[in-house]
């Protein structure tokens, strides 16, 4: 079990090539992507290493940092802390209002794990990373990022083993309304949003920290809408439909993203969420009050779009949804999903985002791994024609694309990105023969291994397939 000093060197020195290979690189995108590489390898080293009882210990680490982290966000340490120069405790505890040995000890935590220097007994500076925990950090702190995914969430998942053991094991997957969330907060009964509602607090910081989460999740870079939708584009059919859209930010980075695309740009969601959009905020866009349960008004747009919704639904509640576009669509219209597709099987770099599924269980969702993208085109009469997917720019961030069952349009060009041959004109218009059936392969619902791994150590040994075609 324990790596012999062979194995332990062999780490070390795979993790000095890959710090050499950092410093030669200077092009951005490559420099992120080999720090991530970098900090992966150092990771497993430690795992390899680490006596597991230190290892345990660490997760209980993080436990409290977190709580000092959130205590110390909302009594404003990182803000009463310079951007520059170092600050005494005493002086961060009157601009916090609160006792000073109150910040001595959440300090202290923090210093432990890197959240700032200590530089002289009692004197603090900030650091990068305690930083980008703070407004000074401006629109890219991290800090309502933490107040949606630990302050409102992640209370109720922690609480997990108690909900089981109040509700059962069985229960959890099937409620929106007894669900940890609503459990936790004493409204069981509730629905997510309905809880979210209950304080005018509590959304405009959800909202807030959800916004934060608009940059991690691009639109037009993470589909070829205007190779795909060229040839369909015309200024009297709607161009796009955001179902359950909220703020309609998806609606105008397409505008700004597709220029050549004409048609109109819907905004559907609930009334109390349109009510408070004005005109000047989203221009040329047309707001739609809808409730996507219903059957959907805007007939044959060339993309309904639904980003961030599906992994809010269980299966049967998501085919719903998608049942109710289905008497609107034109033959090649198309649903646009982007959500995730969970990596199946999992590996140590997909923790920055699996952790989103708990999250999502806490409230009575679920994120999905592809194959349960196909069993939701089954059980929603829809035919899955692609999930596209960039990990390595992405993560698991992806656009899952389905049509109708018959759609006489598929767009090839994801076999051509491959390929590299085909003409474009034969791309973004096949015809197809009638059992070609698109490019809709069969996909082995007993077999989840789309990487391929080492089971015996259970690492990733290749590149996860890109874009995985269907
Ligand atoms: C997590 S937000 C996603 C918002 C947006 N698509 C985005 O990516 O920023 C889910 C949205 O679904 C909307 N929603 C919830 N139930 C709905 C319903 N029955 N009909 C229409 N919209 C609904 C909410 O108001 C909210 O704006």
């Amino acid at each position: 079990m324990d790596p012999s000093a062979e194995e332990i060197i062999a780490l070390a020195e795979q993790l000095t090539q890959t710090a050499k290979g950092l410093a030669s690189e200077t092009h951005p995108p490559a420099r992120k992507q080999q720090t991530a590489c970098l900090v992966l390898q150092a990771k497993q080293l430690i795992w390899s290493v680490q006596d597991p009882h230190d290892a345990l210990m660490d997760h209980i680490v993080n436990g409290y940092t977190i709580s000092a982290c959130l205590a110390a966000s909302k009594l404003g340490i990182f803000e009463a802390v310079p951007l520059t120069g170092t600050t005494s405790a005493k002086q961060v505890a009157q601009r916090c209002n609160a006792a000073e040995e109150l910040i001595v000890r959440l300090m202290r935590q923090l210093t432990c794990v890197n959240i700032f220097n200590e530089v002289r007994l009692g004197e603090w500076a900030h650091n990068r990373l305690s930083l980008v925990h703070s407004e000074h950090a401006g629109p890219t702190s991290g800090k309502w990022l933490y107040t949606v995914s630990l302050d409102e969430m992640m209370p109720a998942m922690y609480r997990l083993n108690h909900y089981l053991e109040h509700f059962g094991n069985h229960s959890l997957l099937d409620t929106y309304i007894e669900t940890p969330h609503s459990w936790f907060y004493g409204m069981i009964g509730k629905n997510f949003w309905e809880v979210m509602n209950s304080s005018h607090d509590r959304i405009e910081n959800f909202i807030r920290g959800l916004a934060l989460f608009d940059s991690l999740h691009p639109v037009v870079a993470m589909f070829p809408f205007e190779k795909i939708l060229r040839n369909g584009s015309n200024p009297k059919r709607p161009l796009m439909v955001d179902i359950g859209g909220g703020r309609g930010l998806a609606l105008l980075e397409m505008r700004k993203g597709c220029p050549s695309l004409s048609g109109d740009l819907i905004l559907q969601d609930r009334p109390c969420v349109l009510e408070d959009i004005s005109y000047d905020d989203l221009p040329g866009v047309t707001k739609m009050a809808h409730d996507f349960f219903q059957e959907q008004p805007v007939h044959n747009a060339q993309v309904y779009y639904i980003r961030r919704v599906m992994h809010d639904w269980q299966d049967n509640d998501a085919a719903r949804i998608l049942k109710a576009i289905i008497p609107a669509m034109g033959p090649d219209s198309r649903i646009l999903i982007s959500d995730m597709a969970i990596p199946e099987p999992v590996t140590s770099r997909d923790a920055g985002a699996i952790w989103l599924d708990l999250m999502m269980m806490s409230i009575g969702g679920k994120e999905r791994t592809i194959r349960d993208w196909q069993y939701l085109a089954v059980l929603s009469g829809l035919k899955l024609v692609k999930v596209w997917q960039e990990p390595e720019k992405f993560g698991p961030l992806c656009v899952v694309e389905y049509m109708l069952p018959d759609a006489d349009h598929t767009p090839s060009l994801g076999r051509a990105m491959v390929d590299g041959a085909a003409d474009e004109n034969e791309i973004t218009t096949p015809k197809l023969g009638p059992n070609d059936g698109g490019s809709f392969i069969e996909y082995d619902l007993d077999s989840p291994e789309s990487r391929d791994v080492d089971w015996e150590e259970r690492t990733v040994v290749a590149d996860r397939e890109q874009s995985m075609e269907l």
